[in-house]
């Protein structure tokens, strides 16, 4: 579990991205952060691997203060995919897999060894293990980049707008592995998205943020949209309504979270 205390991240030009945020991230489940842009999503994000350090507040995983301890460790033990992949355009997907066991002191051959079969986890042909990150696509330069967030076999997974930059298929590819991985590996996904849509597909809870990290909504995508706690939620999560994908159905039994064709969503 990670827990955020009253937590505020004022930056060194005296921007307040983050102001008194407080929040239980619960283990073993997906917990996405949705708002628009410059709300404070990734500041959150990156103050949990201590990229990022609060102005003031605490946050803790399991218990543990982790102020108390060393960045680069934490850094190292905690997954983190971000936009783009960031990944090094010199080395090999396989070398850029390795990156942080190799660091770790891991002998070559098996990281390599670790990193071919993180290769079959994400879904990437191994015959892509010698190429360099521009010859593969955008999606599977992600997938790459997935692979490598879990090459520490982390507890916790950082993921930042992972997604955001490839086309709406390879998109909803990637989205329906991210659903399988979860449900292979168990860790604790923590993922920002500007994408409504896509926070309610992915998220176990769901949090909608307010600039300075305000949160206006947090509760399961159905919570969230069977009983939307503002005006500025109902709007928010009504934005696209034309292509909204995900809905409330009221059935004799309850009330359902449905797509766009009337089916729960895959998961
Ligand atoms: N290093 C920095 N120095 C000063 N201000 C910063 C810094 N990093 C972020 N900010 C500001 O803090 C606020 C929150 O930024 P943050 O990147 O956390 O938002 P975000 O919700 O992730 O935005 P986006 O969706 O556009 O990536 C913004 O006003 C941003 O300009």
């Amino acid at each position: 579990m990670i827990e955020f205390r009253s937590v505020t991240k004022q930056y060194p030009d005296g921007t307040r991205a983050v102001e008194d945020f407080s929040l239980v991230i619960p283990s073993r489940k997906t917990t996405v952060f949705v708002g628009s842009s410059g709300c404070g999503k990734t500041t959150i994000l990156r103050m949990i691997n201590r990229m990022v350090d609060p102005t003031s507040g605490s946050i803790q995983i399991d218990g543990d203060d982790i102020g108390a301890i060393e960045p680069v460790g934490l850094r190292r033990s905690i997954g983190y995919v971000m936009q783009n992949s960031g990944l090094l355009p010199h080395r090999k997907v396989v070398d850029n897999i390795a990156t942080v066991p190799l660091l770790k002191g891991v002998k070559k051959k098996d990281a390599r060894e670790q990193a071919l079969k993180l290769m079959d986890t994400v879904g990437l042909d191994r015959a892509f293990a010698d190429r360099y990150p521009s010859q593969l696509s955008g999606g599977q330069q992600q997938r790459v980049g997935v692979a490598r967030g879990l090459a520490v076999d982390p507890n916790i997974l950082l993921m930042d707008e992972p997604f955001g930059a490839v086309d709406p298929l390879v998109r909803s590819d990637l989205q329906e592995e991210l659903i399988r991985l979860q449900r292979d590996l168990d860790k604790t996904v923590v993922f920002v998205t500007h994408d409504i849509d896509e926070a309610f597909y992915l998220g176990d809870q769901v949090v909608i943020l307010q600039k300075g990290g305000h949160i206006a909504q947090v509760g399961t995508p159905s919570e969230i949209l069977s009983n939307p706690a503002d005006d500025f939620v109902a709007n928010f999560v009504g934005a696209n309504r034309g292509k909204r994908a995900l809905h409330i159905e009221e059935t004799a039994t309850g009330s359902i979270l449905v797509d766009d064709e009337g089916a729960p969503p895959a998961r």
